[in-house]
């Protein structure tokens, strides 16, 4: 092979090594309608949706940052709440997965309550303990809105997320407060991650788009509330 193109052939391999990036798969749990897929859009996007519909299947997104000179990718897998649009691809759920989320709104016990359902779900698909969990109690804009016979305390969220050796955060999609900004757990999820030592995946394909179970007809949206 003629050396100049030797040379340019072995920089563009190393060009492509260094512009490649550890990727993470961070999947997104949690009860129908407690706001997954505005979070995940305000995670990656900066941006709350004007409007979304019950995921179907799963919805794929991602986030690159730097964290201590490294680029990282967390890949988030947006799933669906309602069982009848998951059931088909749960497994695929958890394979590989490296870090979850669990979300629930702070205005509905009764996502909260479901916590232990979503916790079996991923004891059932062999998740281990070694794999980071993230409690987040999402719309805590609605928190002054809402009687407080009807939230969640943060007391009570911490006491879960101790038990089950989960880091906890309370935010909102919609409104973000800078103290509870969504930032902080994209850098928390990052930076665990990278300390991590499970194995990664490197230089996968960047994912977008959606992944859907198929419907036999147009069912309305049924949204869990209090
Ligand atoms: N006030 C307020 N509303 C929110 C927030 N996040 C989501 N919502 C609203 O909650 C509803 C459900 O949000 P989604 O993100 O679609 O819920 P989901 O968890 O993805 O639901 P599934 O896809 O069915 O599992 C929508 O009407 C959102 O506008 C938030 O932080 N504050
Ligand atoms: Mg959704």
């Amino acid at each position: 092979m003629d050396s100049s193109l030797e040379f340019s052939s072995s920089l563009g391999s190393v060009s492509s090594l260094l512009s490649r990036c550890r990727t993470f798969k961070v999947l997104v749990i949690g009860d129908s309608g407690v706001g997954k897929t505005c979070l995940t859009h305000r995670l990656c996007a900066g941006e709350f949706p004007r409007r979304t519909e019950a995921t179907i299947g799963v919805d794929f997104r991602e986030r690159a940052l730097e964290i201590d000179g490294e680029k990282i990718k967390l890949q988030l897998w947006d799933t669906a709440g309602q069982e009848r649009f998951r059931k088909s691809l749960v497994q695929h759920y958890y394979r590989n997965v490296h870090a979850v989320l669990f979300v629930y709104d702070v205005t509905c016990p009764a996502s909260f309550n479901g916590l232990g359902a979503w916790v079996e779900e991923c004891r059932q698909n062999s998740l281990g303990h070694e794999i980071p969990r993230f409690l987040i109690g999402n719309k805590s804009d609605l928190r002054n809105a809402s009687s407080t016979s009807c939230q969640v305390s943060q007391e009570l969220a911490m006491n879960f997320a101790k038990t089950h050796a989960m880091v906890f955060f309370e935010t909102s999609a919609k409104n973000p407060l800078k103290k509870h900004g969504v930032e902080d757990i994209v850098t928390a999820v990052g930076t665990t991650l990278k300390r991590h030592k499970t194995p990664l995946t490197a230089n996968s394909p960047a994912y977008s788009g959606s992944f859907k179970v198929h419907k036999k007809k147009q069912q309305k949206e049924l949204w869990t509330c209090c």
